[in-house]
């Protein structure tokens, strides 16, 4: 099995490390994660994590670094593990956005093996949708982080060019379509029914369409035609929705969330 140590248990690296376990990818204790304020992580150590606030001893004995801190975070942490690292022996996999590889070994040095991946919060429950990326790593450490990765979800190797879009898309992706949904249960609530009730509806129907994709490979506009009936309701509710921008809006969304990604680490 091999040992993981999570620089940067925020919601990411937990998420990573919860999806690991639950898809038994490895043991509890295979994972090491840090913080700088270890104190409030007893329920990660009673699952049975190993904790730790010290950087530079965490890595020491992980085959895979993940850094899982905010980009203006990421300097520090570069400076505490740098020259600890056995390039030979050891893969870091940086979930940091706007950060290339490059970036990473400008400052670890260029034999160290950087694969850059961006998940998202759903790899808690082994549903992410995660692109990998690297400007220089073996086909050996690709096919190692893409079998990592496919243990907690889908995954897609892009180039490394795209990353920040991929951050865009898949990784903010899970807030714009959360809020998505959200609007479809507040809708439920104006015709008629209790919160409680709208989200259980809007929830399923959302993960009913998503599947339906999935499922039969077919194209959204494809599935949409199924359900428009002539001079009927679904249509008008569609209509309405483009008419007050709905497309335009995500669209416009995706692609200010993908300018702000690359400017993230350089700001
Ligand atoms: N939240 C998300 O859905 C995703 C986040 N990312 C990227 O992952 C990174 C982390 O994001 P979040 O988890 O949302 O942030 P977060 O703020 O929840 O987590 C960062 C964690 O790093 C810890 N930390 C800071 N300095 C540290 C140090 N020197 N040593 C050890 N730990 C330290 C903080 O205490 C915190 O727990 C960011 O670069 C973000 O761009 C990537 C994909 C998805
Ligand atoms: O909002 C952010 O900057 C991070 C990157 C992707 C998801 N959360």
């Amino acid at each position: 099995m091999p040992k993981i140590t999570i620089i940067g248990s925020g919601n990411i690296g937990l998420s990573l490390a919860k999806g690991l376990l639950a898809k038994a990818y490895c043991q509890a204790e295979d994972i090491t994660l840090t913080r700088r304020n270890i104190k409030q992580m007893n329920s990660e150590a009673e699952r049975g994590f190993k904790l730790s606030d010290n950087n530079r001893e965490a890595i020491l004995r992980a085959d895979i670094i993940v850094l899982a801190v905010l980009p203006q975070q990421l300097n520090q942490v570069l400076e505490q593990i740098n020259g600890a690292i056995i390039a030979e022996q050891q893969l870091v996999v940086s979930v940091i956005s706007g950060v290339s590889c490059k970036d990473i070994r400008l400052q670890l040095g260029d034999d160290i093996q950087v694969v850059r991946a961006m998940p998202n919060t759903a790899i808690a429950i082994g549903q992410s949708m995660t692109c990998i990326a690297s400007d220089h790593a073996t086909d050996h450490h690709m096919a190692e982080v893409t079998r990592l990765f496919e243990t907690v979800g889908a995954v897609v190797t892009i180039n490394e060019d795209l990353m920040t879009s991929a951050t865009a898309l898949c990784a903010c992706g899970i807030a714009f379509f959360l809020r998505s949904i959200r609007a479809a249960s507040q809708g439920g609530v104006e015709i008629g029914f209790h919160a409680h009730d709208a989200l259980k509806m809007a929830v399923q129907t959302a993960k009913g369409a998503a599947d339906l994709l999935l499922q039969m490979q077919s194209h959204p506009e494809s599935e949409i035609d199924k359900v428009t009936s002539p001079k009927g309701c679904t249509i008008a509710g569609l209509n309405e929705m483009e008419h007050n921008g709905f497309s335009s809006a995500f669209i416009k969304g995706i692609k200010l969330s993908a300018e702000r990604a690359g400017g993230l680490y350089k700001d």
